[in-house]
């Protein structure tokens, strides 16, 4: 399967670090605004994820991985990349610009037959979250880490017992969205110094859940607080069931949804931290420290997320699903 990325920011280069190399993928095409010399340096060198683990040179219009020339451009919209001239068959749209399906679907030209947006989409095609839901349809929303992390909490409580309705809360590590220091934004509080503060931000979640799991809808709410770290998020659930639990029982459900799917659901094998966390892929690591039960049907349930590197991988599972 031939890829295109477009915006090699934190997610794009977390991104373009896990398709290099990975057989049946192929990077085909790169487009940033910013210079050819600033991206490669900020590829090589990350300061959340240390450094590239290949060499990384520009040379007359490319990126070169590892001795592996990739076209580079910098078309300002995606109905001018030359992705559809490159072969490039699935674009993966990171720049967080462009989330409305009729700004994404300008990559939709030539070779290009889908559009993966990373980030929550008001009218993508549809919402997909790895190991919840699928689709192939031309534009795609892979929503946020913090969906993943809920879509895999909730399927795998109400396959157990039932979820009557939830309560979820993200404290997310800070962003590129939000301020180093104090700056105009259009939110408030987004405008405030992002390592200083727990900032309460705008989410998603709730709909982007609605998306993944219909039953969902109307039965979620879901608030974010941006917390200063730079990487590395934890979600916090509460959910009543249908049926009784205990740690248990609450615990067994959790598990199984791991063997089902164990590089989405893990369990914390310590009790440790966010930086211990820096660079796992799983979307929902389940942290059973943390696990509380009120009354036989409420429970609280947490679970950490790497929200670069899990997504990012999840990105490059997506591309792999749609190569078969
Ligand atoms: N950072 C995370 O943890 C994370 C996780 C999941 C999803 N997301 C989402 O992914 C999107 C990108 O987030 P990010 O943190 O990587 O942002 P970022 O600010 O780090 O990167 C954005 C990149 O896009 C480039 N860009 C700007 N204008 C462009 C244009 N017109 N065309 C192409 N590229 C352009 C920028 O130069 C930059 O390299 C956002 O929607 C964000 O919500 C972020």
């Amino acid at each position: 399967m031939r890829i295109a990325i477009n915006g090699l920011g934190r997610v794009g280069r977390q991104v373009l670090r896990r398709i290099h190399g990975v057989p049946g993928l192929e990077l085909v095409g790169v487009n940033d605004p910013a210079d050819a010399a600033t991206l490669a340096h900020l590829v090589t060198y990350d300061s959340v994820h240390g450094k590239a683990p290949f060499p990384v040179e520009v040379q007359a219009g490319h990126l070169v991985l590892d001795g592996l020339p990739v076209p580079l451009s910098a078309a300002p919209d995606p109905a001018r990349t030359p992705f559809g001239d490159l072969g490039a068959e699935v674009v993966l749209e990171c720049s967080g610009r462009f989330t409305r399906r009729a700004e994404a679907a300008g990559h939709l030209r030539g070779s290009v037959r889908h559009v993966v947006i990373s980030a929550p989409s008001p009218d993508a095609d549809a919402t997909v979250v790895p190991g919840v839901n699928a689709s192939r349809r031309e534009v795609l929303s892979a929503a946020c880490p913090a969906t993943h992390a809920l879509s895999l909490l909730v399927g795998a409580l109400d396959a157990a017992f039932g979820v009557e309705a939830g309560l979820a809360t993200a404290v997310e590590s800070y962003g590129n969205d939000q301020r180093i220091l104090d700056l105009p934004h259009a939110d408030p509080r987004m405008a405030r110094a992002a390592a200083m503060s727990m900032i309460p931000a705008p989410t998603d979640m709730a709909r982007c859940l609605g998306e993944a799991l219909p039953w969902t809808r109307g039965r979620f709410e879901a608030l974010a607080v941006r917390v200063p770290t730079p990487d590395v998020s934890i979600l916090d659930l509460g959910a009543t069931l249908r049926t009784d639990a205990d740690l248990e029982s609450v615990h067994a459900a959790l598990r199984r949804a791991g063997d089902g799917a164990p590089g989405l659901v893990q369990f914390l094998e310590a009790p440790l931290v966010s930086v211990d966390l820096r660079g796992r892929e799983a979307s929902c690591i389940v942290d059973p420290w943390l696990t509380r039960i009120h009354a036989p049907r409420f429970v609280k349930v947490f679970a950490w997320y790497d929200n670069e590197a899990a997504y990012a991988a999840r990105l490059r599972d997506l591309c792999l699903e749609l190569a078969r």
